[in-house]
């Protein structure tokens, strides 16, 4: 089989972000003959917007993926990168910039509609010629399509959240990241992870509730509902990290997945967040607040307990005045929450 149809097959033979990257970067790196090829992410944070590699390969060398906790270190300020910056705020295709060693590197953003949180990076020995530029075209086109169907399949269509069918997947790789960072043996069936340094680095689960979202509907019919949702969806992304994952459960419950912070800063995310939905005016609705109940992410515990003790917290949460934020383990050291033993949570959501 010709190389070009080897690799359109293989890029479109996957149903993962992570791979499909890879497939990209490793056609254009081959058919373009490029010293070194990347996929950066682009993300804004408080309306800046940074750049940070998510996936690279170079001449003769496997692809490496950046998808660690402590990936947001590799941030940059897109400012870092004047060329690409001005062909994102003109809303170009592509832009081409020339080394001090004459190495051309061209960039191309993947632009979905108006917005663009993908660019590929193609850095080469010389001048490119048609033929290739052309191949590239085809490979970015294909790569750009199937980015848009695999975020149709992990989305919510309301709120564009990722959905909860997404959540398994990302869990898993959490756990997995905090399996390879968890030196702590597996506690005892049924007690808190409290082995671990109190103010440690790890993973956190955090399941979110809208209170009194029944009296909303009920009020103000559920087209006011919905956009309820979709604010709190919005409060939800611009209060998180991007390296952080938001999810819509359905119905009136998100989760979040909050990568390698303390638990004091979790607490204050997890708290700006809250405060954020309490002061912010709801049109007509008016004052709505929310829920939490989060808990660390044990590699030695499953996805279910995990959620399960989530799941307890918030209960607590709802069933002691709402509007708060309860950590599983504090609750359980202070005799408010009785530890259930692992193989009794099973049962939730
Ligand atoms: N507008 C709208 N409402 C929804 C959606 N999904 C679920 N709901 C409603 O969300 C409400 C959830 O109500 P309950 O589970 O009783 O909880 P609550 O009223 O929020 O009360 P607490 O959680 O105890 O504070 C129900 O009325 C559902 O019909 C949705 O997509 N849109």
């Amino acid at each position: 089989m010709d190389s070009l149809l080897r690799h359109m097959v293989d890029m479109t033979g996957h149903r993962d972000h992570t791979m499909l990257d890879i497939s990209a970067i490793s056609a254009v790196q081959e058919l373009a003959g490029a010293l070194q090829t990347r996929v950066l992410a682009i993300n804004t944070v408080r309306g800046q917007k940074f750049v940070r590699p998510r996936a690279m390969v170079g001449a003769g060398l496997p692809p490496r993926l950046f998808d660690q906790p402590d990936s947001a270190q590799l941030d940059e300020p897109l400012s870092g990168y004047p060329e690409l910056g001005a062909c994102i705020a003109q809303h170009e295709d592509s832009v081409e910039a020339i080394t001090a060693d004459g190495r051309r590197i061209l960039w191309l953003p993947i632009w979905m509609g108006d917005k663009v949180t993908t660019c590929l990076e193609i850095v080469h020995p010389h001048p490119y010629s048609s033929d290739t530029i052309h191949v590239i075209g085809g490979i970015v086109s294909v790569y750009r399509n199937f980015q848009n169907l695999l975020d149709y399949s992990e989305r919510d269509s309301l709120t564009g959240l990722l959905n909860r069918k997404t959540f398994d997947d990302q869990l898993n790789k959490m756990v997995q990241v905090t399996a390879e960072h968890e030196p702590a043996p597996p506690p005892l069936p049924g007690q808190p992870e409290r082995r671990q340094h109190v103010d440690s680095e790890k993973q956190w689960l955090a399941v979110v509730d809208v209170d009194h979202f029944k009296a909303v509907n009920d009020k103000f019919g559920h087209l006011y509902g919905d956009e309820v949702l979709i604010l709190i969806a919005n409060l939800l992304q611009s209060s998180f990290r991007a390296q952080d994952r938001v999810f819509r459960f359905g119905g009136e419950e998100f989760v979040v997945l909050l990568r390698s912070t303390s638990l004091v800063n979790a607490q204050k995310i997890i708290d700006r967040f809250r405060t954020n939905v309490e002061s912010y005016e709801f049109p007509q609705v008016g004052r709505v607040t929310v829920s939490v109940g989060f808990v660390g992410i044990s590699a030695y515990e499953s996805p279910v307990n995990i959620l399960g003790r989530a799941d307890q917290a918030l209960y607590y949460a709802k069933s002691n005045g709402r509007n708060q934020a309860c950590h599983y383990d504090q609750l359980v050291s202070g005799g408010q929450l009785q530890a259930v033993a692992s193989n009794a949570t099973a049962e939730f959501f």
